[in-house]
């Protein structure tokens, strides 16, 4: 969304269990205005709906999976910010996390079952949305809306095959016009 990439990682993944969730994530990843998912490379079901979403919903958006999720976090040549009920309140990081994706890109990491230590010395910033226990899809969430600011709410999508139409009432789904 920005000059600089954010990518968001998914940890780990339990397939059947954590199903649901890791769609989830990557699904706010999208919609939210990162510009990449990566997940483990057994999540191969929640990245095939993520792509499918992609494809009729629009982008640009990367889906991606990989074996050890862990060196990215270890190799990423910018920011890296682990999302953890142990970290730093995001209120008092956000500033930070903006300044850093001003400079280089950014990955979001989230966790999913236990979280080994070394990602949490490799985080540059170990961040907390409200220090108590919840979820990587709402701890995602609030993370990038800080981080933007709210400009993802009103972000362009391209190569959409349906485009939902603002209604108070109702639903309305329409083909977009041509260039959109
Ligand atoms: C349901 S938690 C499980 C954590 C795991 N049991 C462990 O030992 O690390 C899954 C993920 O949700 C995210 N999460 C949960 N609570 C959070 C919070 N308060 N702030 C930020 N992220 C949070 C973290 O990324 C965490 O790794």
């Amino acid at each position: 969304m920005d000059d600089h990439e954010v990518a968001v990682c998914r940890l780990s993944h339990r397939p059947g269990r954590d199903d649901r969730m890791t769609t989830h994530v990557g699904l706010t990843a999208r919609a939210l205005g990162a510009d990449r998912v990566v997940f483990p490379d057994n999540a191969t079901g929640p990245a095939e709906t993520v792509e499918d979403i992609t494809g009729r919903f629009g982008g640009p958006f990367d889906v991606e999976l990989n074996a050890s999720p862990k060196r990215l976090v270890r190799e990423w040549p910018g920011t890296v910010a682990h999302l953890t009920m142990y970290g730093l309140p995001v209120q008092d990081v956000e500033a930070d996390l903006r300044a850093a994706h001003a400079e280089e890109p950014l990955l979001v990491v989230v966790g999913g079952e236990k979280v080994p230590f070394e990602v949490y010395e490799h985080a540059d910033h170990n961040v907390a949305v409200t220090n108590q226990p919840h979820s990587e899809i709402a701890g995602l969430a609030v993370v990038l809306d800080r981080l933007f600011e709210g400009r993802e709410l009103d972000r362009e999508w391209t190569d959409a095959d349906r485009v939902v139409v603002p209604k108070a009432t109702g639903k309305e789904v329409v083909e977009p016009d041509d260039g959109e």
